[in-house]
């Protein structure tokens, strides 16, 4: 504790200021009481990191300073993680199946139209026969477009419904996850992985797949036509065929590796460029504009290199299609003339041929170009997947907590240890607390002794490593998230204002709230008239681009945020006060008017919110030094919380 508080506007996928030159996983602070993680507090990016001189950064810079870390290692298969997204559009899919074989079957039948006009003209046929062949061709070309029109509306449909599924999938199962997993992902890089990853898996079905499919079709029909024209010809297509899936095979090796790289990279740029944005005041305060323009230079170098690498194995694609092709059609010119020449073929054979082989550099070329994107697109894939496999430690129970006979819930903590990851050093060690129902608890310690550590434990954003939190004799681990959140209030430090009308701030987007039950809590806590004055009413938008905030106000706003869900124990990390006498009395008399009645947490900082507590807890390096009743405290000279009374450790 003992940072300034802040209030920052944001919208929810804004990153968080981290000191710059520093990787964001060791946080100086639990990462709960921010509001949101990923978030150290730290508001100055402190001592500013030596950085090689010059321009060149060194090689893959980037994979020790911002990366993001890798996820854990998700099943590969597309087709798994795809299925159930598109299982409830299969009508649409068997229909889109149709569309592509009928335009399959359009295209390789128009060269026969051109085969028999070229015969007919050839051997003197009437005018009206020809026109007739002409209609039939222009018919042809027409049916095709629809058919290609239909396509394309189908795959799109399809595609975006799906993926529009998984992207909300995705954000549920964000929201599920540690808050520790947001510390390690900055929120740019999650942005990229949930709107980027899941658009390019849009392209994916809406685009590649339907040409993939479309392409192989017409490769088959193109074989089975060229085997009806002439069996010779299409042997003679065997080993160059073959020869260019080995070739294709031999090349695209390496290339979805590359993708995933490049992509890693670009979401690790995304990141420090909202990270910085989030960060600016702190930037540009410390004077550190020039830190955070190398550190983007950095990254974008290292974007360069992997995306180089990557554009380099997806170019050589194309070029060796663009081979195969020339040959094909090398093949059909001679092989034409040749049997044209020997008697074997009409003209119109002749000229089929070479239609065919002109075509076969359609589906090899789209596919050569679309290898590119397609490269991206896996590589999307298999970060979706890494997504998804990321699971919570937290788990759900199957219990409920009820609501509390009183109105206020008893607390208990039994040999709490808890460790943010295994082998170090404890931020909670051994601690036992009792706090009965409707009792006010003022927790006390100085900064890094785990009082927001043991807070955030009341609101199970993390289960102890050992030991059990009870709440009225049930043990968090058994009752479900929902359930806690319902009776357990939280005031978070730190005040995060969205973007959204007063409405959604104070509700916090549940439109189960009433204007009522909002109005009601915002004149609870004092803000009625504030309230009154706005031009919108509940509608005006706060936040960036909105209306701006005092910071008094904004803390009031979030005293209502806990207020108008009526918890039975409210956990309140205090705000280190940078507000006049003015604004804090009206804090204070706010904060009175939420813990009347109920029991509270409160991590305290100021003497005021020490003097309304009942009892009071000192905490040190993760221990429980002393726990009593304040007043016995106070009377108690050699007490811990009389020292650090005496030592001037809280505000006046
Ligand atoms: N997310 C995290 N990962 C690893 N260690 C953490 C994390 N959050 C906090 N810590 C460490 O746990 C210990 C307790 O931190 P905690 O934030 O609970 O202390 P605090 O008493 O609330 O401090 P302050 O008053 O500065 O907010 C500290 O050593 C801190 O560095």
């Amino acid at each position: 504790m003992g940072q300034k508080p802040s209030i920052r506007c944001t919208t929810p996928s804004q990153a968080s200021p981290r000191p710059l030159g520093q990787a964001p996983a060791t946080p100086t602070r639990a990462p709960w009481l921010g509001w949101e993680t990923g978030r150290t507090r730290v508001r100055s990016p402190g001592p500013v990191p030596k950085l090689p001189p010059g321009p060149k950064p060194p090689p893959h810079a980037w994979s020790s300073f911002a990366m993001p870390p890798a996820l854990s290692p998700a099943p590969s298969r597309p087709l798994s993680l795809a299925l159930p997204y598109l299982v409830p559009h299969r009508g649409r899919l068997a229909l889109l199946g149709l569309v592509l074989v009928a335009s399959t079957a359009v295209a390789v039948a128009a060269p026969q139209l051109l085969r028999r006009f070229v015969d007919r003209a050839a051997d003197g046929a009437q005018t009206g026969t020809l026109l007739w062949a002409a209609a039939a061709f222009a018919g042809l070309a027409l049916l095709a477009e629809a058919l290609l029109v239909l396509g394309d509306a189908l795959a799109a449909r399809v595609a975006w419904s799906a993926t529009n599924a998984l992207r909300l999938d995705l954000v549920r199962h964000c929201l599920r996850l540690d808050l520790t997993f947001t510390q390690r992902h900055p929120p740019g890089a999650l942005v990229d992985r949930i709107d980027g990853d899941v658009g390019r898996l849009a392209n994916l079905f809406s685009r590649m797949v339907p040409l993939l499919v479309a392409n192989g079709l017409l490769l088959l029909g193109i074989g089975v036509a060229l085997l009806a024209t002439d069996w010779r010809v299409a042997l003679g297509y065997v080993p160059l065929v073959g020869g260019g899936v080995v070739l294709l095979r031999r090349l695209t090796r390496g290339a979805v590796p590359a993708a995933t790289a490049q992509r890693a990279a670009s979401a690790a740029l995304l990141g420090r460029v909202a990270e910085h944005v989030d960060g600016l005041p702190d930037l540009r305060g410390a004077g550190a504009n020039d830190v955070a323009r190398r550190a983007f230079w950095r990254d974008a170098a290292a974007l360069l290199t992997v995306a180089r690498h990557a554009i380099t194995l997806g170019v050589r694609w194309p070029a060796a299609a663009q081979g195969l092709a020339s040959a094909g059609l090398l093949l059909a010119l001679l092989a034409g003339a040749a049997l044209h020449l020997g008697g074997h073929l009409s003209l119109g054979g002749a000229y089929v041929l070479i239609a065919y082989a002109g075509m076969l550099q359609l589906p090899l070329l789209h596919i050569a170009h679309q290898a590119h994107d397609l490269q991206q697109a896996l590589g999307a894939w298999q970060r979706v997947a890494e997504l998804l496999a990321e699971r919570p430690s937290v788990l759900d129970g199957p219990g409920r907590l009820p609501r509390p006979a009183g109105g206020a819930l008893g607390v208990a903590l039994e040999e709490v240890t808890f460790r943010y990851a295994p082998g170090e050093r404890p931020a909670l060690d051994g601690v036992t607390l009792r706090l009965a129902p409707g009792r006010r608890l003022a927790l006390l310690g100085r900064t890094g002794s785990g009082k927001s550590t043991l807070a955030g434990l009341l609101f199970r954003f993390a289960d102890p490593t050992s030991g059990r939190v009870l709440l009225d004799g049930h043990d968090l681990r058994g009752l479900s998230g929902d359930s806690v959140r319902r009776r357990v209030g939280l005031v978070p430090q730190e005040v995060r204002i969205f973007h959204a009308t007063v409405r959604d701030n104070v509700s916090l987007f549940d439109a189960r709230m009433s204007d009522r039950q909002i109005r009601v809590a915002v004149r609870e806590v004092g803000l009625g008239g504030w309230l009154d004055a706005l031009p919108d009413g509940l509608s005006t938008r706060l936040g960036a681009g909105g209306r701006p905030l005092s910071e008094g106000e904004a803390q009031l706003l979030s005293l209502a945020r806990v207020l108008i869900t009526d918890p039975a124990l409210v956990v309140l990390d205090e705000p280190t006060s940078r507000l006049s006498p003015a604004g804090r009395g009206a804090l204070h008399a706010a904060t009175e008017r939420l813990l009347a009645g109920r029991t509270a947490v409160l991590v305290a900082h100021q003497l005021d919110t020490v003097r309304t507590a009942d009892e009071v807890a000192v905490l040190a390096d993760g221990r429980l030094v002393e726990h009593g009743p304040r007043a016995a405290l106070l009377d108690d000279p050699d007490s811990e919380f009389s020292r650090r009374l005496a030592a001037g450790e809280l505000t006046r």
